[in-house]
């Protein structure tokens, strides 16, 4: 069985999330009520100025933290703890200095009880997907930025989460590899359909990318746009224009209304 014959799609639904930090007893929502559903096998992007919520949505997904009302489910599940089920790629791979590639992705599948040799034989071919079969003995000191997150994002998939969870993973790149790299990811969703929430501050990588984006804004989802346009898409046609500018502009009214608040 190979990893591609295992796809799984599950849907990712929030039910009126509630997040609050208090530091120096000052209390910060970072999400408030957040009410979001994500389809099975959706690619679904958040946008957003810093400190709307996107990074505590992610951690609340992730497992990482518990909201503090509200739920977070994934399928019929909810989610409490970190899990298998939720595989996380952050900007920077944060992959083992010692291990090779193949040694990173074999790794993250110790969890799974599958033999020393079913687990390297599922790195390896995991790394093949994601371009890298000529790399597998390279250690992380000897790639370069883009072939790191391309273990990162192997090491990922090859844990054949049910969904993705990606923190602005092409951020740190330059631009050639930053489009690489979201090539890759049009690829890999059209052949895995993971249901894939994806962070990033950039409105042109989340139309390249998404089947939904949300933007957000003071701890809440504002507004749900749809791009249905087949891939490879060209971002600079004139419907793309129209979707950045409306985006631009929803973005845009939420630091408006926020500055008023905190007026
Ligand atoms: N651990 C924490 N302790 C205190 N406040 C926090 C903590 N984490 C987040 N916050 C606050 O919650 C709000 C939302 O933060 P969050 O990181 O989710 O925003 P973001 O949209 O991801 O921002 P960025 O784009 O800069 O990552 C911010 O006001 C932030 O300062």
């Amino acid at each position: 069985m190979t990893a591609t014959d295992t796809t799984t799609s599950t849907p990712v639904t929030l039910d009126r999330v509630t997040k609050e930090y208090w530091q120096k007893g000052r209390c910060t929502t970072a999400l408030d009520e957040c009410t979001l559903e994500i389809a099975a096998g959706e690619f679904f992007s958040l946008l957003g100025p810093s400190g709307t919520g996107k990074t505590t949505l992610l951690n609340l997904l992730a497992g990482f933290e518990r909201p503090d009302s509200g739920t977070v489910r994934v399928g019929d599940r909810e989610v409490r703890t970190a899990g298998p089920d939720r595989a996380v790629v952050f900007q920077a791979p944060t992959l083992y200095p010692w291990l090779t590639a193949a040694g990173n992705v074999a790794e993250g599948l110790r969890h799974l009880h599958l033999s020393r040799r079913d687990r390297k034989a599922r790195a390896l071919q995991q790394l093949s997907e994601v371009g890298l079969e000529h790399a597998a003995g390279r250690y992380p000191h000897q790639m370069s930025g883009g072939m790191a997150q391309r273990v990162g994002i192997a090491r990922a998939l090859a844990m054949q989460p049910d969904v993705l969870v990606m923190d602005e993973p092409f951020a740190a790149l330059d631009a050639y590899v930053r489009r690489e790299m979201q090539e890759l990811a049009v690829r890999l969703q059209q052949e895995r359909q993971v249901t894939t929430l994806f962070v990033t501050h950039s409105i042109e990588e989340a139309l390249v990318l998404s089947d939904r984006i949300a933007t957000m804004a003071d701890g809440q989802v504002t507004e749900i746009f749809e791009v249905d346009s087949p891939h490879p898409r060209d971002v600079t046609s004139s419907e793309f224009n129209h979707l950045r500018r409306a985006i631009a502009d929803r973005i845009e009214a939420g630091v408006r209304a926020e500055r008023e608040r905190v007026r």
